[in-house]
C-alpha cells in the first residue's frame, strides 16, 4: 500500500512514524509532501520515506493520500493538487472543520474519509473518530482503520456532524486536560511546592485517577463520591468549583470548539 502524507507537522510526522513503527508500510512505500525546500530537507532528515515538494511527482501512484495541513492552508493545497487526484485513490483528511463535500468538490474525487485524531497518537494512545463517503469500499475502510489504529483507538461514526463534535471533545480534549493540570500545578506552587514537586503531584494524580477509572465500571460521579468524605476537603473543593461554574465553563468551552469546527467548514 503506497501512502502519501501531505504536511509533515505534528500530525503528519506522527502518522509517518507510527506507520513505519507498526510495519504497516515500508519507508519505500511512504511519501511525504512538504511545502518548501527547507521543509523538504528537514523532513528528509527523519528518514521516514521519500520527501517531495512537488505534488505532481507524488500524488499519482499513491493508494491513500493523507491531508494533514492546517485548515487555513487547504485552499492553496487544493489548488496545488488540482486535477492530480484520481477517482480510485482514497483521500483521508484530518483537517479540523473541512467538510467532505468541500474535499470532494475541490479535489474532484469520490473516495473521501474524514477523521479527527488527537495528539496522544504520538505515543499510540490516540483517539480517532472517522467517517467516509459511500464510494469508499469496505476493504478500503478497513485498510484506513488499520492505519489509524496504529496510533490508538478508533470509532467509526455515521454522521459527519459527529466529526465536529469529536473535534471538540477528543481532538482538542488533550488541551483541556493540560489546562486543568496547569491550574492545579499553579495551586500547588502557591501552596509552597517547588515546580518539580508540583509537576510530580499533579501528573501522577491525573495518571492514577484516569487509570483507576479505566480499570473500573464506575462513573466519574461514583469515584468523586468515593474520594469525598462528608464535610471534608474534597467537598470544600467541589463547592468552590460549583460557585466558580467550573463545570459549566468546561462544557461551554467544548461547545465553542464544536462551533469553531463548524465555522471552519463554511
Ligand atoms: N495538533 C493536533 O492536536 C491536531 C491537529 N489536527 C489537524 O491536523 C492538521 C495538521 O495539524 P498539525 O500537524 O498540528 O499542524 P502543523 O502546523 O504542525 O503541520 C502542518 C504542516 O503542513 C505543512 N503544509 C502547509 N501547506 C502545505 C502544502 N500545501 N503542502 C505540503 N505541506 C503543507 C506545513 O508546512 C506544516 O509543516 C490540522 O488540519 C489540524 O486541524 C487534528 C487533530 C489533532
Ligand atoms: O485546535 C485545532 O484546531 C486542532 C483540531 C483539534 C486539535 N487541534
Amino acid at each position: 500500500m503506497k501512502i502519501l502524507i501531505v504536511g509533515g507537522g505534528n500530525m503528519g510526522l506522527t502518522y509517518a512514524r507510527s506507520f513505519v513503527r507498526a510495519h504497516i508500510t515500508s519507508r519505500l512505500d511512504l511519501r511525504l509532501l512538504a511545502r518548501s525546500p527547507q521543509r523538504v530537507a528537514a523532513l528528509a532528515a527523519h528518514e521516514l520515506g521519500t520527501v517531495s515538494g512537488d505534488p505532481a511527482q507524488c500524488v499519482p501512484g499513491a493508494d491513500i493520500i493523507i491531508l494533514a495541513v492546517k485548515p487555513q492552508d487547504s485552499p492553496a493545497l487544493f489548488e496545488a493538487m488540482r486535477g492530480l487526484v484520481q477517482p480510485h485513490q482514497v483521500v483521508l483528511s484530518i483537517m479540523a472543520g473541512v467538510r467532505i463535500a468541500t474535499l470532494r468538490d475541490a479535489l474532484r474525487t469520490p473516495k473521501v474519509i474524514r477523521a479527527m485524531p488527537n495528539l496522544p497518537a504520538q505515543i499510540g494512545m490516540g483517539m480517532t473518530a472517522f467517517t467516509s463517503t459511500d464510494e469508499v469500499t469496505r476493504a478500503e475502510l478497513v485498510q484506513v482503520q488499520n492505519l489509524l489504529s496504529t496510533t490508538g483507538k478508533t470509532v467509526y461514526v455515521e454522521e459527519e456532524s459527529a466529526i465536529d463534535a469529536a473535534t471538540a471533545i477528543s481532538g482538542s480534549g488533550p488541551a483541556y486536560v493540560y489546562y486543568c493540570m496547569d491550574a492545579l500545578m499553579t495551586a500547588a506552587t502557591q501552596m509552597g511546592f517547588t515546580p518539580a514537586e508540583a509537576e510530580l503531584l499533579v501528573s501522577q494524580t491525573f495518571r492514577g485517577a484516569v487509570e483507576l477509572y479505566s480499570q473500573s465500571g464506575l462513573s466519574c460521579t461514583d469515584w468523586i463520591a468515593k474520594v469525598a468524605s462528608k464535610g471534608g476537603t474534597t467537598e470544600a473543593a467541589m463547592h468552590a468549583f460549583g460557585a466558580g461554574q467550573v463545570r459549566e465553563g468546561l462544557v461551554a468551552g467544548a461547545a465553542a470548539a464544536r462551533d469553531r469546527a463548524e465555522e471552519l467548514g463554511k
